[in-house]
Formats: structure tokens, sequence, C-alpha cells
């Protein structure tokens, strides 16, 4: 069981599907976590509700109190964020930012203290445990800090540790991910639907072909091609199918998707 203060800046999207894979395991305790908002009392109260995470009255005594912050703001609000906390941010404390495109050297320019940062990107798989989490040090956080980072990352999924400079790619590949997925999933339904199979039927089949086809992924040696192959009887249904996804060059338009979320992320963090 974990002991440690937790306090999450920004009560979003994010920050509730890590707060949610946090609280499923049997590893920290709502008692520990603490949530500020902007503004937003409603948006406050139903995650009180939901998880019994304290709401942050007395900003200075949330932070003064805290053993890790976690940045979970669009980055376009992260420098007012990370300034207004600034007097009561203590130079010990680890910060731990999920933010899309900010550096680690950005949040220690803002914190004007040598603070231990982790940048980390998660998605929002984090919710129900199998969050793809990759993450880097800051200059001043140290193996411990690093080590941290990890066993919280790995209650809510895997934790691969890059280069900072690789964020940005993972961003665009991981953090932005299971909306590409999604999105398939979204085209799949739409398409079984009007070829008449009922909405439950459709989500079925479909959930379960993801879910298949992932576990092939993760649990066997072969690549993606390999196992595409062993789908794709010659002259039969499959390779009707793919053709026609290669006519309408599927693959480039992905390759082109990723690098338009990567070069977003790039430009997040420089804005
Ligand atoms: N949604 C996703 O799938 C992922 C998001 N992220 C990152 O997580 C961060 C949050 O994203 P979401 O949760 O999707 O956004 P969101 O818009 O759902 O949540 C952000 C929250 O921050 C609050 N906020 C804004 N300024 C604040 C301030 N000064 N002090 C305290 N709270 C403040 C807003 O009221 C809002 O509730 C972003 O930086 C994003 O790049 C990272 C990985 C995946
Ligand atoms: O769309 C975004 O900017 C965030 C970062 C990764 C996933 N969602």
């Amino acid at each position: 069981m974990n002991k440690e203060k937790i306090v999450f800046i920004g009560a979003g999207a994010m920050a509730e599907a890590v707060m949610e894979g946090m609280l499923k395991t049997d590893q920290w305790q709502a008692q520990h976590l603490t949530i500020k908002n902007r503004s937003n009392k409603e948006r406050l109260q139903e995650l009180q509700f939901k998880y019994g995470v304290s709401l942050s009255i007395n900003i200075k005594d949330t932070i003064e109190n805290a053993d890790i912050i976690i940045l979970a703001v669009k980055p376009k609000d992260a420098s007012e964020a990370v300034i207004s906390l600034q007097p009561f941010i203590k130079k010990e404390q680890l910060i731990i930012s999920v933010m899309a495109g900010i550096s680690t050297s950005n949040i220690t320019d803002w914190t004007k203290k040598e603070n231990p940062v982790i940048r980390a990107m998660p998605n929002t798989s984090a919710s129900i445990g199998y969050s793809a989490t990759a993450l880097s040090n800051g200059k001043f956080a140290t193996d411990l800090h690093v080590k941290k980072a990890f066993e919280l990352f790995e209650t809510i999924g895997t934790v691969t540790h890059v280069a900072e400079d690789k964020l940005h790619i993972v961003t665009g590949l991981s953090g932005s991910g299971p909306a590409y997925v999604y999105y398939i999933a979204e085209a799949m339904q739409k398409a079984a639907e009007e070829l008449s199979l009922s909405e439950e039927e459709a989500r079925n089949l479909i959930s379960q072909t993801l879910l298949g086809a992932s576990l092939m992924l993760k649990t066997t040696a072969a690549s993606p091609i390999e196992l595409r192959k062993k789908v794709t009887s010659p002259g039969g249904t499959t390779e009707a199918g793919i053709g026609t996804l290669d006519q309408y060059k599927v693959q480039d338009a992905f390759l082109a998707c990723i690098k338009k979320a990567v070069k977003r992320s790039e430009e997040l963090g420089s804005m």
C-alpha cells in the first residue's frame, strides 16, 4: 500500500482515467488523493462522489502537504497553472506531468526550483489498468524518482522509459492511439449496421475481434504482417477486403495521421 499524498492539478478526462485505474488496485487509497480544478465545482463533486477522493480547499496547504504533484491540465493552461502553484512548491517534491508537448525544463522554469520532474504519456485505458505509458525524466529526477513513477504507472498498465525527445512520437502514437482504434471500431460498427447486424451483435463481434487481435500481437512473437497473412486466404474474403483498403491507401493515411499528431505535440510544446 502506497502512502504518498498525491494531488492532481486538473480534474479532466486524463486525471480521472489515472485516478480510476489507481483506485481499482489495492495499492492506492482515495484518502491519499486530492484533486484541484480551475473552477467547475460540479465536476469536482462528481469525482469526489464517484471515487471518495478529497477536494483541495486551500491550495497552499494542498501543495505543501503533497508528496507527488500530477499536472493534468491542457498544455495551453500549463504555465498559468504551474506559476500559480510556484510559491508553495518545495524543491524536493516530485512533479509528474502527463501534459502533451510540455517539456520537463518548461516545468522547472516555471517552478523556479530544481524539482524532480517526470514527464509521462499514459492513455485513457489507464482507467481499466491497460495504459501503455512511456515516461522520461527531467534533469533533476534521480533513479529513485524514476522508480517511483514506474511504480505509480505500473499500477495502471505497462511503462516504458524513453528519451524525452521521443515523447512527442509516443504522444502521437499511443497517447492518441486509443482514439485511432475507436475510429476503426466506429467504422466497423457503421458498416455492420448498414449491412443489417444489430448494434449489439456488431459491438460484441467487433470488441472481441479487436481484443483477440490485440492479444495475438501481445502474446505471440509474430509480426503484424505475419498475423495478417494467416487470416488472408488466397482468393478469399480478407484479400478482397484488404485490397479495397489498399485502394484507399489506408496505411498511408495512418502514416500521415501519426506524423500530424506528433507535429501537433511539438507545436503544443512551443506555444
Ligand atoms: N485525454 C487523453 O487521452 C490524454 C490527455 N493527456 C494530457 O492530459 C492533459 C489533460 O487532458 P484532458 O484530461 O483530456 O483535458 P480536460 O480538458 O478534460 O481536463 C483538463 C482540466 O484542467 C482544468 N484546469 C485548467 N486550468 C487549470 C488550473 N490552472 N488549475 C487547475 N485545473 C485547471 C480544467 O478545468 C479541466 O478540468 C492534457 O495536457 C493532455 O495533453 C495525456 C494523455 C492522454
Ligand atoms: O489529444 C490530445 O492532445 C491528448 C494528448 C494525447 C491524447 N490526448
